[in-house]
């Protein structure tokens, strides 16, 4: 069940009518409905109740937000993180080390140093240069680095050219024809338990035909090195799985993923580990704002709302789709463009797009904002860093506060030897 939804013409988050929060904590503001979360780490954990081994490890980077985490580790959630930032984020949250999983093309020897002092469950190494610089840290500290060395599968996604990551050209893995001879070389380094591989082949899937090819992909290789006198004991599929962003969308199911999983990986005896996000954030949040005004355009009005590119930036990235309805719809529609304030011709939500008639001061949503939402938000143009708010059925809480420009500018300093 969805939790936002219309009562008595007013779209609620949960129990709270989204005008009280508009009006309480002001626009543009993200909100979250922990309901909704919960019910999708319930999904997705049900979807896998065919895998016999296996470990979630939610992928932070779509919304590292401490209130989400939090929810999300007492769902029994691990985490997978890309930075010592998102590291020390998921631990902040209540998440146990042993269930962080460090993913990540570019960490830096110390946020390698950070991941063996923090004392996570697994490296996700990206290529041989950081396979042995992390033994060679861990030698150091007395310590062995629990690793699987993450293997570009070259298949095509189907996905936005800039989400895409498991093409040969794409910056992620090393290719599944070298790995044997990679993996064997870091196998025989000391400081270096090297347990398994990893891949993670793009976002926004909205097919299972590729994700399928890799995982195949992958069992073949998962042999070869047995055959090789490998022991291997660990498989981490990534995440990936597509949301539906336009009211047809239809992507397969966490159910039709987790049976293809199942039967794909049936006789691999191995602990599989999953790095979902947006398919356990995407649809948990929207992005609630104001429209400012409304303006004559050349051919349809420009909507203008209070929210902008800073705050939501997947429009403008990937020219993403984001359902676009009024709080209080009246039933007449209009067609228009949905800009925000920036100074970009970028900054435009949609285009000549059939919406919700709309007027200055009315309320909007843009939809399935919980995953790369906030969390890729800018002050860009000086304009405040986005609020987050959890509801949780008749309460709500701000879970991260708007910061103002002032606060943003008040960390900058002018040099005192420019007279
Ligand atoms: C290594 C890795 N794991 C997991 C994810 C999560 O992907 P998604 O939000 O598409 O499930 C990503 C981002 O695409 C990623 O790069
Ligand atoms: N930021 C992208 C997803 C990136 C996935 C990162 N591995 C999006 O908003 O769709």
């Amino acid at each position: 069940m969805d939790h936002f939804q219309y009562r008595d013409g007013v779209l609620h988050a949960e129990d709270i009518p989204l005008p009280r929060i508009a009006e309480e904590i002001g626009t543009p503001v993200y909100v979250y409905s922990r309901a909704t979360l919960e019910r999708h780490a319930q999904v997705f954990r049900d979807a896998l109740k065919d895998v016999p081994k296996k470990h979630i490890a939610f992928a932070i980077k779509c919304n590292p937000n401490l209130g989400v985490l939090r929810v999300l580790a007492r769902q029994g959630y691990g985490a997978d993180v890309v930075s010592g930032g998102e590291l020390e984020r998921a631990i902040a949250a209540g998440m146990a080390a042993e269930d962080i999983v460090f993913s990540g093309v570019g960490k830096t020897r110390a946020e390698l140093a950070l991941g063996l002092d923090r004392g996570i469950g697994q490296f996700n190494i990206e290529h041989e240069a950081e396979g042995v610089a992390l033994a060679q840290i861990a030698l150091a500290k007395e310590m062995t680095a629990r690793a699987v060395l993450r293997v570009n599968p070259d298949v095509d996604a189907g996905t936005h050219a800039k989400i895409s990551t498991g093409k040969a050209e794409n910056k992620f893995g090393v290719g599944i024809d070298v790995a044997p001879e990679i993996f064997g070389r870091l196998a025989a380094l000391p400081g270096l338990q090297m347990r398994g591989i990893a891949l993670h082949i793009g976002s926004q899937l909205t097919s299972l035909d590729p994700l399928e090819a890799a995982f195949e992909r992958a069992g073949r290789l998962v042999a070869d090195l047995r055959a090789a006198g490998h022991s291997i004991t660990h498989v981490d599929l990534g995440g990936g799985l597509g949301v539906p962003y336009r009211p047809d969308d239809d992507p397969p199911s966490p159910a039709e993923y987790g049976a293809m999983v199942a039967r794909v990986t049936r006789d691999w005896d191995v602990t599989l580990l999953f790095e979902p996000g947006r398919v356990i954030a995407g649809n948990t949040g929207v992005l609630l704002t104001e429209v400012l005004w409304v303006k004559p355009g050349a051919t349809n009005p420009f909507v203008i709302v209070d929210a902008a590119m800073n705050d939501l930036a997947r429009p403008a990235l990937y020219d993403a789709y984001h359902d676009f309805v009024a709080v209080k719809p009246t039933g007449e529609k209009m067609t228009a463009s949905i800009v925000g304030p920036v100074c970009e011709t970028g900054d435009t939500f949609a285009r000549d797009r059939a919406i919700d008639a709309v007027e200055a001061g009315d309320l909007a949503v843009f939809r399935t904002a919980g995953a790369y939402g906030a969390t890729m938000a800018s002050t860009y143009n000086s304009r405040s860093l986005v609020p987050e708010v959890l509801v949780d059925g008749d309460r709500y809480i701000v879970v991260a506060d708007r910061i103002a420009a002032g606060t943003i500018m008040a960390a900058e300093r002018v040099p005192d030897w420019i007279e």
